[in-house]
């Protein structure tokens, strides 16, 4: 029996025993006979609903990924059209919810495109026909086609992939076909170093930093986390040989790189970094060790601040460290979320990095990590802030289908009111997101890192206490769901675990809030503010 065989509801009326178990959903006929004693929920409900169409139930219970996963190997057919009367019976609920609500052709409330599912705040406003200044056709384009590679390629795989601590090497090389990879790292970079075109093909020349965010904010749709921004300085500061050296490949999904600053006795504090790299004619001697390194276990290449001048900011360098190089060695470690991200401790034994691996200038390292910090910082504001909306996404949708005290929870007060809370933050973070990229767009080059420092710093913690503030909200909308891993509470429970991993890096919100109001003070006495 093929997935295209139809049966009429009677035929699948006579398959209800637990030797032969049919059921309906959403207009498709599984045979469940061998998934019984398998079945999570247990044998007896399965069993209850055998013969029937169990579409009510069905997303009562679980995640509607669970179809196009688990669900599909059962797959035998699908119910076909009978009479007149009989059609009415199966009528999926699907069917019926579209049958009462107001289609979309000739809907006086519609006056453009829907983009999405159109769930209230589950997307940005311009994906619900809303006017804005910033997207033309080449964003929606670009929209569409992540949309589809992250419904079709990571959506399905994202729980396995986090159980399993690792993404699928094959999955940055699909990435990088589909020019995401490029669309994500070498934006300011040079087309030169693109191995494949960008999304839905937007030349170069006309990418912006929209499309930028579009590209983030869509792969962050997936509810789980990861980050390119060991490339950039590269791009930015390197020699040409070390762009022949390193960039396509990783373009390409082929070679991975890592940022290492971070150490054991220090975080934010940069510029008491420790790790040391001694000048020796022709190379540098290094020795030290990294803490925190994402990717930093599959990592080819290290993106390394090093000391090699006096103590402070000033004489801090970076180098590219290759992992084949003697005394370099890497451990997984154990993290409270973004497990496949590759967490690792790094270690540096005495190891000879070639002078030509230098990266910019000696000792003006610190002005080149602080410059990434800025695209890195909005970076995460994005991806913060997508976590934050799946939250109010995913609360509201379960709050619709889950009955508590006789009615569905969106109908008691007390949880619009967490939903209102969560919508207003999201939201006027979303705004102040777009306005900082528009100017990221229009200011000169030069003036980026010292007008836009400031307040990117302030919207980073903002974005990450909106998202701390609506993990919180959504697992307590959805119970005891979200304090198990799986099912229907799974993007929430990781979101949840994930939040310090956004709160802490890239600067601490405690760092940001202080630089955000120090930074901000500095530019605006300079330029005449009357303080
Ligand atoms: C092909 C059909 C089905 C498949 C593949 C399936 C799969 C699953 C899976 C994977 C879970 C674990 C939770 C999750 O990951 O979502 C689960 C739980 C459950 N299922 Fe099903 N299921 C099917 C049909 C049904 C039907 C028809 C019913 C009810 C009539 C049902 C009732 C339940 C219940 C009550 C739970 C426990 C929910 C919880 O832990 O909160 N399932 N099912």
């Amino acid at each position: 029996m093929s997935g295209n065989t139809k049966f009429t509801v009677e035929e699948v009326a006579k398959h209800r025993i637990d030797t032969d178990c049919w059921i309906i959903i959403h207009g498709k006929v599984y045979d469940v006979t061998n998934f019984l004693q398998e079945h999570p929920g247990g044998k007896k409900v399965l069993l209850k609903a055998a013969g029937e169409d169990a579409s009510k139930s069905f997303d009562a219970f679980h995640n509607p990924s669970v179809l196009q996963t688990l669900a599909a190997k059962y797959e035998i057919g699908q119910i076909s059209h009978g009479t007149e009367n009989e059609q009415e019976e199966i009528t999926t609920t699907e069917e019926l919810d579209e049958q009462n609500q107001p289609s979309s052709e000739n809907n006086p409330l519609i006056m453009g495109e829907i983009f999405g599912d159109g769930c209230p705040y589950g997307d940005p406003m311009w994906y619900q026909d809303w006017h804005s200044p910033f997207y033309n056709d080449s964003h929606r384009a670009v929209r569409k086609f992540v949309r589809e590679f992250v419904e079709k390629e990571i959506m399905p795989n994202c729980y396995d992939w986090d159980e399993a601590k690792q993404i699928p090497k094959e999955m940055f090389v699909k990435a990088a076909k589909a020019g995401i990879l490029g669309a994500v790292v070498s934006f300011g970079g040079e087309g030169k170093y693109l191995p494949y075109p960008l999304p839905a093909d937007v030349p170069l020349d006309e990418w912006d930093p929209f499309h930028s965010v579009i590209v983030t904010d869509e792969l962050s749709r997936c509810g789980s986390g990861g980050a390119s921004i060991g490339l950039p300085p590269i791009l930015h500061f390197g020699s040409e040989f070390l762009k022949d050296k390193v960039v396509s490949d990783c373009l390409a999904g082929t070679k991975t790189i890592c940022l290492a600053i971070t150490e054991p006795s220090g975080g934010s504090d940069v510029a008491g970094l420790q790790t040391e790299a001694k000048d020796m004619g022709d190379h540098y001697l290094l020795n030290g060790e990294k803490k925190w390194i994402t990717n930093g276990v599959y990592a080819d290449y290290f993106c390394v601040a090093v000391r090699t001048g006096k103590p402070g900011f000033g004489g801090i360098s970076l180098l590219l460290v290759e992992r084949e190089m003697p005394g370099v060695s890497t451990r997984q470690m154990k993290c409270s979320g973004v497990w496949p991200s590759g967490t690792a401790y790094v270690t540096f034994e005495d190891v000879k990095v070639p002078k030509e691996n230098l990266i910019g200038k000696e000792n003006k390292g610190f002005k080149y990590i602080m410059w990434n910090f800025s695209s890195e910082r909005m970076g995460i504001v994005i991806q913060a802030n997508r976590f934050a909306r799946v939250c109010i996404e995913e609360s509201i949708k379960y709050a619709n289908k889950r009955v508590t005290f006789g009615k569905k929870l969106i109908d008691h007060p007390v949880i619009r009111n967490k939903i209102a809370h969560m919508i207003r933050q999201v939201e006027a973070t979303h705004a102040w997101m777009e306005i900082l990229t528009y100017q990221a767009n229009k200011l000169p080059p030069q003036l980026l890192p010292i007008r836009l420092g400031g307040p990117i710093a302030l919207c980073k913690a903002q974005s990450t206490q909106t998202f701390e503030y609506c993990a919180r909200e959504a697992a307590q909308i959805f119970g005891g769901l979200s304090y198990t891993r799986g099912g229907q509470g799974e993007k929430i429970e990781r979101l949840y675990r994930e939040v310090r991993a956004y709160a802490i890096p890239g600067g601490s919100e405690e760092i940001m809030l202080d630089l955000g109001v120090r930074q901000s003070l500095k530019v605006g006495a300079y330029m005449g503010a009357k303080m």
